[in-house]
């Protein structure tokens, strides 16, 4: 028996036009076989479950009613797109979702015309579909041609800056624009703030039943199909309202609640509006995340991302771990620090769970702040408590700190206010592929005069860095560290703050040294191994700290060697850099020093395995054990041998 679900609905469809045919009772049919092959995929992959799950009526009823891909669909972060990628000629690869060579587990304009807009980040759509609604009205072109323009974003999603940013513009512009706001009263934990205690007092209690009498008003907005026939849609959307949100205000039609799960309701509001629409509307969709899959359902994520798991019990397949995450030991040496330092605080945009500060939250509630998908405001939030006599540390991913450059220039920088920037997820991090690589922290932040910028280069050091940064008073501070397990190190206690600026040696050798910065560490001592199989003993050394640098120590290091090779998970322009600028300065270079760095290469590396991502950027230990060869010159010399 096989272990795919039976789809004949699904099987007739290898492009949304095929949905023209079917009938409405079929579309809703369709949106069955559709979960079930999202869930029997994702059993196989892992991946973004709940999301999906919960767009996959939406999905359907938007592929069927519009005309993709001349109309623009844009899904904000792309996390539930892979119902939308079934139905739109990626079927047969849904199974590679997330894996070297696969499909992106977000969507990817490189992948398909139907992904007009790359996403994985949140909170873009609603400017990005904007930006095209504006090319048609202009007489722009693209593949595919350009028709309507629609944002499906979520209820997290749109409590970002970003979203309101766009939505301000929108409703001045006045364009034609379909806005759908996917609220399933989910991040990925409960979502915080008060726009989402505002949407759900859009359907609950006393405001829901004076919008229900507002809904006269749909039908000045919406005449078709409410005033001839349509008697069932009529009913159906009676619930249904405009006027008097938010949204409203901000110059857009609104039209909800609807019930994101009922198709007929679906294809009702979404024809009236491709028939009527002539300005920005905003559909409030209400909808389950993780629906129709109890598992998912019940879980407290709602299936926001799972392992792949087995269908019937929902029994996830973790591969066991051999040494604790370094997320949970940044997360508990805080939590120590914190119990000694009361002015000790923290803060997440919207990560929680990601960032481990959860179990911060759970042991000081009063001293962690979810501020929701905001970076930006993250870290001025932070920036204003470091100036009113708090320590905070600011715990985001690299590449979401991204977000909030200026803030950390203008805001914290310049100031010389002592938040404390921990950085998780430093370096390539696998199945989330480019979008999500923590490629460029190093050279952002190791470029702003008086910061302080470590490496972790194992899980110990990890710990000695969170009680660095926490007695470091008098100006900023950042320590980053990769996604995954530790190399099971010993750990201390508690974490002994270190010297600023003071490296350190790990093995004395000769000839050539090796310089790392954070966590190909392990990398370089294997590469080791390797060279004094072939007689040569390299120097190796840990950095720890990409500003201030260990002057000392580098100079001394590239005095004393004939080669010297720097090595960061990041993108040039980062420790590498400064080192050579420093080399640069001291005249070393005039005495014939042999300089390379390793750096990320000057490519966006696609989801693999993070070691088949290093290796992809050549930073394993085989391609640190070539670089000495080629830098001392040795690796010629070896061939030739060979061919003699
Ligand atoms: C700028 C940014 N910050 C954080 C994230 C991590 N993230 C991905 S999905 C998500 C929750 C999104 O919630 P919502 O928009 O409601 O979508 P749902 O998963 O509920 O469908 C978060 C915080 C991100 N992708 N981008
Ligand atoms: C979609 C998104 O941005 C997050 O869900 C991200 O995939 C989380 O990554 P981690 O698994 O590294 O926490
Ligand atoms: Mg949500």
């Amino acid at each position: 028996m096989s272990d795919r679900p039976a789809t004949p609905l699904l099987d007739r469809v290898s492009e949304p036009a095929d949905l023209k045919a079917f009938t409405d009772p079929e579309l809703t049919r369709l949106a069955s076989e559709l979960r079930a092959e999202t869930i029997s995929a994702v059993s196989v992959t892992g991946g973004h479950l709940g999301a999906g799950l919960g767009v996959v009526e939406l999905t359907v009823a938007l592929h069927a009613v519009f005309d993709t891909p001349r109309d623009k669909l844009i899904w904000d972060v792309g996390h539930q797109c892979y119902p939308h990628k079934i139905l739109t000629g990626r079927r047969e690869r849904i199974r590679t979702l997330r894996s070297g060579g696969g499909l992106s587990g977000f969507t990817k304009r490189a992948e398909s015309v139907y992904d007009p807009f790359g996403a994985a980040h949140s909170s873009t759509s609603i400017s990005a579909a904007l930006g095209f609604a504006t090319a048609r009205d202009l007489g722009g072109t693209c593949e595919g041609g350009l028709g309507d323009a629609i944002a499906v974003i979520g209820d997290g999603a749109i409590s970002a800056g970003m979203a309101y940013e766009a939505l301000n513009n929108a409703g001045h512009m006045g364009r034609r624009l379909i806005v759908i706001l996917n609220d399933n009263e989910m991040s990925i934990a409960p979502p915080v703030g008060a726009m989402s205690a505002y949407l759900s007092r859009l359907y609950a209690g006393a405001p829901f039943q004076e919008m229900k009498s507002a809904a006269k008003g749909l039908t000045q907005l919406l005449p078709f199909p409410f005033q001839e026939g349509a008697r069932r849609a009529k009913e159906l959307l009676k619930s249904v309202t405009v006027g008097g949100t938010l949204f409203e205000e901000l110059g857009f039609s609104y039209i909800g609640p609807v019930d994101g799960h009922d198709m007929e309701q679906l294809l009702a509001v979404l024809r009236t509006v491709k028939a009527r629409a002539d300005g920005p509307v905003l559909i409030h969709a209400i909808t389950q995340k993780g629906k129709g899959y109890a598992p998912a359902e019940r879980a407290r994520d709602r299936g926001h991302a799972t392992a792949k798991f087995d269908v019937l019990t929902g029994e996830q397949k973790k591969s066991p771990s051999n040494a604790p995450s370094f997320t949970s030991v940044f997360a508990k040496s805080l939590v120590r620090e914190a119990e000694a330092d009361g002015k000790i605080v923290a803060v997440t945009a919207a990560m929680p769970d990601g960032t481990g500060l959860n179990l911060f939250a759970e042991r000081f509630p009063r001293r962690c702040f979810d501020v929701g998908i905001a970076e930006q405001h993250a870290v001025t939030f932070a920036a204003g408590m470091a100036a009113g006599g708090l320590k905070p540390f600011c715990a985001i991913y690299s590449t979401f700190l991204q977000r909030g450059y200026d803030q950390v220039v203008h805001d914290v920088a310049i100031q010389r206010l002592p938040v404390r920037f921990a950085i998780d997820r430093a370096g390539l991090v696998g199945a989330d592929g480019p979008t999500h690589a923590g490629a460029f922290d190093v050279a952002f932040l190791a470029n702003l005069p008086g910061f302080v910028v470590m490496a972790a280069a194992d899980e110990a050091e990890l710990v000695h860095m969170v009680a660095t940064a926490a007695a470091l008073d008098d100006r900023p501070s950042a320590f980053r560290f990769p996604r995954g397990e530790g190399s099971g190190v010993e750990m201390p206690e508690r974490g002994q703050p270190l010297e600023i600026g003071r490296g350190r040696v790990i093995t004395e050798g000769s000839r050539v040294a090796i310089l790392s910065f954070g966590a190909r560490l392990p990398e370089c001592l294997a590469a080791r191994e390797a060279l004094l199989a072939r007689g040569i003993s390299p120097t190796i050394a840990d950095a720890r700290f990409a500003k201030p640098l260990d002057r000392e120590l580098i100079l001394r290091l590239a005095r004393e060697h004939e080669a010297l090779i720097t090595i960061e998970e990041g993108a040039a322009g980062g420790f590498g850099a400064q080192v050579a600028q420093l080399l640069a300065d001291e005249g070393v270079f005039d005495a014939g020093l042999k300089f390379r760095m390793m750096v990320l290469p000057d490519t966006f590396i696609d989801q693999d395995s993070p070691a088949a991502m290093y290796a992809a950027a050549a930073m394993q230990a085989p391609d640190i054990e070539a670089k000495v060869l080629e830098a001392l010159g040795v690796a010629r010399i070896t061939a030739r041998r060979g061919l003699a």
